[in-house]
């Protein structure tokens, strides 16, 4: 006899792009760029044990029900849209347990012209995404993660590598300074007791939490990136968790996962070539991957 573990369904690659215009000033305009995803859980066993679709809320369904919502919610932060959306699905559907949402945001910026940012042009800023997901039960609890992803950085100095285990399989050269490349993905998850209910994360959102937090998160990355000389790619990514961790109280926990996006050095001395530093190979595959998650520690109760 077989039976029916788990299942979910829904959508993905829902995108939209939506217009905030300024209410005093309708030509100045901020644009969200977004791709969702939502995915039901809940009573639809009968519809993969019996093949019965009464309760299949259709994909169709889900898909529009973004885009209505998109329309007439604000879309900005997109934690207060995925909290929305959360708060919707649960509250319009007797029979949906939990949802779990992912919105994408892509990363369109204003620019200057002659001096001044321009009202309402933008420019494709690089692949980077913000991100934010959303795992929400009936119960009432919830998982509300926010992040950055593959926003690509390198440093052509200032990043060492040496002091590391040493044995028969070794080949690599300890090294004072080499050139550090990743596409950083970064996800910090909130204390879901701290922020109560979704509804007080939209009201958060409508103050500025999650905004402050992505500047902060961001700002960090880019700036330990920058100025640590690092001794590695696990202690770099652990300074900047402690960092975001000390900025954003609300934050209980900050995870990155770093691919190491190796350039070796191209041996020109067959050619009587000094190279100090200045050509490398960019290598494709295979690449390091890094990850870790940093919580805070618990203090100890008397
Ligand atoms: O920062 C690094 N961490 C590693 O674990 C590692 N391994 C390696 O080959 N190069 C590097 N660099």
């Amino acid at each position: 006899m077989a039976i029916l573990q788990s299942s979910t369904y829904g959508k993905d690659n829902v995108k939209f792009l939506k217009v905030k215009k300024d209410p005093l000033n309708p030509k100045v305009h901020e644009v969200m760029e977004a791709t969702v995803k939502v995915l039901l859980v809940g009573d639809f066993d009968v519809a993969y044990t019996k093949a019965d679709n009464a309760p299949i809320v259709p994909t169709d369904t889900v898909k529009n029900t973004i885009l209505v919502e998109a329309k007439k919610f604000d879309v900005f932060p997109i934690e207060g849209f995925v909290a929305h959306l959360g708060l919707h699905f649960i509250n319009k559907y007797s029979h949906v347990s939990g949802v779990d949402i992912e919105i994408f945001q892509h990363r369109w910026t204003k620019y200057p012209v002659n001096g001044k940012i321009h009202d309402h042009s933008f420019l494709k800023d690089g692949e980077e995404l913000r991100t934010a997901s959303l795992k929400y039960k009936r119960s009432g609890e919830f998982v509300l993660k926010s992040g950055i992803k593959d926003l690509t950085v390198l440093k052509s100095t200032g990043s060492m590598f040496y002091g590391f285990n040493q044995c028969d399989y070794t080949t690599l050269k300890p090294t004072t300074d080499r050139i550090l490349s990743t596409d950083v993905d970064s996800v910090w998850e909130w204390d879901s007791k701290k922020l109560g209910s979704l509804q007080n994360v939209i009201s958060q959102a409508r103050a500025g939490l999650f905004d402050s937090a992505y500047k902060s998160a961001r700002e960090t990355t880019l700036s330990l990136f920058a100025l640590e000389n690092s001794a590695s790619v696990q202690a770099t990514m652990y300074n900047m968790c402690e960092e975001i961790l000390r900025l954003v109280p609300l934050v209980s926990t900050v995870s990155y996962s770093l691919p190491n996006k190796h350039y070796f050095l191209i041996d020109l001395s067959w050619k009587g070539l000094e190279n100090d530093n200045e050509l490398f190979y960019p290598s494709p595959h295979p690449n390091g991957l890094i990850k870790c998650t940093v919580g805070r520690e618990k203090k100890a109760k008397f």
